[in-house]
């Protein structure tokens, strides 16, 4: 089930896509099953499997667990070269570009690389942004990179773009998972603008309004966490934006 011809074409077709992150960190197996078989059910795009402090044995089993209850493509989402796992799908290789860390820039690939040569993953190398959205993050703290400042919308979309240049294939602009606020519009118009690529946006979008804004500003596929992690019934209400949307076109 190979995910980027999928995005990459929706993206052409100015079709949106919706993500669900499922953190095996925060999230207990009852309420993983519930929400696979809701996010199936309410026609989401994809999984997402992924958190900055996680064991190998976490990812796995929740990969096998949302796999159990919904035919969806799971990709990995890693904070680090450990978090591998045979049975998802594909793996948004992450570059932290709007960070000057080596570690995230290319020192956790190279310990990944030996592991990933075995396994039969969809490697989808992405350009990875962090954006200061008031809090500092998770991510931001793990990485020890400062992200980008919120108003600086310019910034965001040179370093997408360079990102472009490098030959990576999706643009990732994330306010870290539990931002206090979603990235701007404005920066997201910008961003897509001024890149080629695939824009996902992600942090924060904690409202069905928040994810119209972001699909509204150009986002081409928008990934939801937390607050599914807190209320999985909501998904219905994120999936309505996601088929009005799609409706559309
Ligand atoms: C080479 C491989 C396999 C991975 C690269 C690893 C890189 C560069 C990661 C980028 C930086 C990073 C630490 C990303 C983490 C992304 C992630 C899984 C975020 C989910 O949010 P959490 O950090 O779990 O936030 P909470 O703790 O608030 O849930
Ligand atoms: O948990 P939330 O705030 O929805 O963020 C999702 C994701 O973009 C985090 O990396
Ligand atoms: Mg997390």
């Amino acid at each position: 089930m190979n995910v980027y011809p999928q995005i990459l074409e929706a993206a052409l077709k100015g079709q949106k896509m919706l993500a669900v992150l499922i953190d095996p960190d925060r999230i207990d197996p009852k309420k993983t099953a519930l929400l696979a078989a809701q996010a199936a059910h309410y026609g989401i795009s994809f999984f997402m499997v992924g958190g900055s402090l996680l064991t190998e044995g976490e990812v796995s089993q929740t990969i096998k667990l949302i796999k159990s209850h919904a035919k969806l493509p799971v990709v990995l989402f890693p904070g680090n070269h450990s978090h591998l796992a045979p049975e998802a799908d594909s793996l948004f290789l992450l570059s932290l570009i709007s960070g000057r860390n080596p570690e995230y820039l290319i020192g956790q690939h190279v310990a990944a690389a030996p592991r990933l040569r075995k396994m039969d993953l969809e490697v989808i190398p992405t350009g990875y942004m962090l954006v200061l959205c008031d809090n500092l993050t998770t991510v931001a703290y793990v990485s020890q990179t400062l992200p980008i400042p919120y108003e600086k919308a310019e910034v965001a979309a040179n370093t997408a773009l360079a990102g472009e240049y490098l030959g990576m294939r999706l643009a990732y602009l994330d306010g870290g998972s539990g931002a206090a606020k979603p990235i701007s519009p404005r920066m997201i118009r910008t961003v897509k603008q001024s890149i080629n690529i695939p824009l996902i946006i992600g942090g924060g979008i904690r409202t069905p309004e928040a994810l119209h804004m972001a699909f509204a500003a150009g986002a081409d596929v928008v990934v939801v966490g937390t607050r599914l992690e807190e209320e999985p019934s909501l998904i219905s209400d994120f999936a309505a934006v996601l088929h009005q949307f799609n409706k559309k076109k």
